[in-house]
């Protein structure tokens, strides 16, 4: 397509009128993906809550060095290589999800645990049933009450992830920081190891972004770590159904709202991480209004700015992610219109989120502080600020 224009024989270029190639791009009509575009089944009656149940996370019966995993990565010639310190890793190398053995799998769950997020390139064989076996291995699968599920029968714990030269950014429906979110988390028992698939990905744009919890933690001064552990905040649905209402009057399921605490262990790392996230806490619990608004705003502000414990995620067709929604918040970003984009996710539920003192006293151990562990791994003293931090010894006495 051309923008340029003729004056005097010299040409110009808008630039702000450039679209690239790809403006009306829509699944066209030999789209391979077209029985799985998003589709809306409505309903006349809600279906009930959903069940309790108990999980033994398969991170537990991981090989704490991953050796299975790595053998297998080593096999298909590739390697694991970190993004960055804090959080996300890419298994690089012919490894295909579908292949991988029980074993290798529990490592890979410990994996994700510890790094929060893990890219897997070129998953072409991985279509949406061995999508969602891969899932099922992790968790039972979640059926979401309002997001669009897959048109093809019997894909209802599928959502998908869907936009196209009618899906225009509104600018003004959500910040940078609103943005960053763990799935489903009004949820009693919100999902652990979360894997999304993307077949149709923009040349380039609509990167995603994870952010650590673990880190998000570890940053923060003692006494406002333990101000944060003796709290609790309320996840709620209502806000997701009421957007979604248009679409669908009678959701799927009743929206609802649940109380988690805001420091949350994972059940196998013992990390402790903070848990909210802009898109479902509404308030804390217990404490004034002013007070709760406040705390939030910087915890969700921290999430969207800590870019040292955030890594992003270029998508080329066939990638996967694979990642803990108990200790990392994500976002997509929109600036891709109107480019296509489709994927789907499949989103295993986990535990009742532990706080410190249930996942000391279910675990018989402590709690740790990420942070706190990687400098005792490096036989260092942790850099907490309780000594007054980086102002030096002269300006102390
Ligand atoms: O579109 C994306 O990159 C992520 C969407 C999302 O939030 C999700 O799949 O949970
Ligand atoms: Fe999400």
């Amino acid at each position: 397509m051309s923008n340029a224009s003729s004056d005097g024989g010299e040409t110009l270029v808008d630039p702000y009128n450039y679209v690239g190639d790809v403006l009306g791009a829509g699944p066209g009509e030999n789209y391979p993906f077209s029985d799985l575009l998003p589709y809306n089944p409505t309903r006349d009656k809600s279906d009930p809550p959903l069940p309790y149940f108990d999980i033994t996370d398969r991170g537990h019966f991981a090989d704490p060095a991953c050796s299975r995993l790595n053998a297998a990565v080593k096999k298909a010639g590739g390697k694991i290589k970190d993004l960055g310190i804090c959080v996300g890793s890419v298994v690089e190398g012919d490894i295909k999800l579908e292949d991988l053995t029980s074993e290798e799998k529990d490592d890979l769950a410990l994996l994700v645990a510890r790094r929060g997020v893990v890219f897997f390139r070129n998953q072409t064989g991985l279509d949406i049933d061995k999508q969602r076996e891969l899932g099922k291995y992790f968790g039972p699968l979640h059926t979401h009450p309002v997001l669009a599920v897959p048109r093809r029968n019997g894909l209802d714990d599928v959502v998908v992830i869907y936009s196209d030269k009618d899906s225009r950014p509104d600018p003004y429906a959500f910040s940078r920081v609103e943005l960053f979110h763990s799935d489903v988390t009004f949820e009693a028992q919100p999902p652990g190891t979360t894997i999304l698939k993307l077949m149709t990905t923009p040349e380039v744009g609509n990167d995603t972004l994870w952010s650590s919890g673990y880190a998000l933690y570890s940053s923060l001064s003692k006494p406002y770590q333990k101000y944060l552990e003796s709290l609790s905040a309320v996840h709620s649905s209502f806000g997701q159904a009421l957007w979604r209402s248009e679409t669908l009057p009678t959701p799927r399921r009743q929206p609802l709202e649940t109380i988690h605490p805001v420091v949350r262990v994972h059940p196998v790392t013992g990390f402790k991480s903070i848990f909210v996230n802009a898109g479902f806490v509404t308030r804390l619990v217990g404490v004034p209004k002013a007070e709760s608004t406040n705390t939030l705003k910087f915890l969700f502000d921290s999430f969207a700015q800590q870019t040292d414990a955030t890594c992003r995620w270029r998508w080329q067709d066939g990638d996967v992610a694979l990642w803990d929604n108990r200790v990392v918040n994500h976002s997509a970003t929109f600036d891709a219109y109107p480019s296509l984009r489709h994927g789907l996710r499949v989103t295993p539920q986990a535990e009742r989120p532990l706080s410190v003192n249930s996942y000391e006293k279910q675990y018989g151990r402590q709690a740790k502080d990420w942070l706190e562990e990687r400098y005792r791994v490096l036989g260092l003293d942790p850099p907490h600020m309780d000594q007054g931090g980086s102002i030096s010894k002269s300006y102390k006495d």
